[in-house]
């Protein structure tokens, strides 16, 4: 039921924790085989990845999120190659390639308006490109209007719908929660904030048009994000979509939240971590997003 967030840098050597998310680090591709192969040994299924570029340039469009020789592409790839049997899964998203940290395009004006067809497309190139280098599944969490239709259109035209699967980030909020993350992917906004496509705290009507909106733009697997204050829109999600696969990310801020806890002596970990896990199912999840997922193939001994 697990899936590993790792974090791609573009220095192929690299190794460098992530001080605000205890025991993750940004890994170079050269380096994967080292850190993933025991992960693999011990039963790791299947991991996301995301792109962390610190040597390129950035603009506007976000242009070296799909570049050949970026991250993600080459390590989805070598992955591919090292460990054929490990599930390859890619976010797809602009913040970590735009000269702006907006996860979409921007009207040229000036006048700070999104573009969300713009969006889309440029959002569909770049999955289609992830899903040509090898990616088993790709995972948009732009969170722009109509991206989901126009990727799966994208995948079907080029002859990759039935070799590539297509998880939606279908509620994802506008939360507190995502700190350490943005710090590990260099994705904070330069301007602004996310609350114009991500989704209130408080919005559940619109958490549940947004997952039936998914379901009929195209969406194999559903999300819900971050996942312990919002159970109740994983319940809704398994009601809404009874046939599809339900994931959540238990987020970089929930993650940190329970090792700091822990550490402070306010519960113990492993108990605390299968406590929110079980939740997680219990509400109706079949996919857990977590980085905790190294531990719980320890803990779980598969
Ligand atoms: N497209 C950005 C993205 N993709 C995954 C996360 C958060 C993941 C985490 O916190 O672990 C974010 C952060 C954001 O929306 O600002
Ligand atoms: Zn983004
Ligand atoms: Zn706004």
């Amino acid at each position: 039921m697990f899936m590993y967030p790792i974090f791609i840098t573009d220095d192929a050597d690299a190794h460098v924790e992530i001080p605000s998310l205890p025991g993750q680090a940004r890994w170079g591709v050269n380096r994967l085989e080292g850190f993933l192969g025991p992960l693999v040994a011990k039963g790791l299924q299947s991991v996301i990845l995301f792109g962390v570029p610190l040597k390129c340039n950035k603009d506007a469009r976000g242009s070296p999120a799909d570049d050949p020789e970026g991250p993600v592409i080459s390590a989805i790839r070598r992955l591919r190659t090292l460990f054929p049997a490990l599930y390859i899964a890619a976010d797809v998203c602009l913040c970590e390639y735009t000269s702006h940290g907006h996860c979409g395009l921007f009207r040229p004006d000036a006048s700070g308006t999104l573009l969300p067809e713009e969006s889309a497309a440029r959002i569909a190139d770049v999955a289609l490109a992830y899903a040509a280098a090898g990616a088993h599944c790709v995972a948009p969490s732009d969170m722009m209007d109509g991206r989901i239709y126009a990727i799966k259109r994208r995948l079907m035209d080029a002859g990759y719908a039935n070799r590539c699967t297509l998880m939606s980030y279908s509620a994802k909020f506008a939360s507190a929660l995502y700190g350490p993350f943005r710090d590990a992917a260099g994705s904070a906004p330069a301007f602004g904030d996310r609350k114009c496509y991500q989704l209130p705290p408080q919005g559940k009507g619109l958490a549940r048009r947004a997952i039936k909106r998914d379901v009929a733009e195209g969406a194999d697997i559903i999300m819900v994000k971050p996942a312990l204050p919002y159970l109740d829109i994983i319940q809704d999600a398994a009601e809404l979509a009874p046939d599809l696969p339900l994931a959540c990310y238990q987020v970089s801020g929930e993650y940190a939240m329970i090792v700091a806890g822990a550490r402070a002596g306010v519960y113990d970990l492993k108990t605390m971590a299968f406590e929110t896990s079980e939740s997680f199912a219990r509400a109706g999840c079949t996919l857990i997003l977590s980085y905790f997922t190294p531990q719980f193939l320890d803990w779980l001994e598969v």
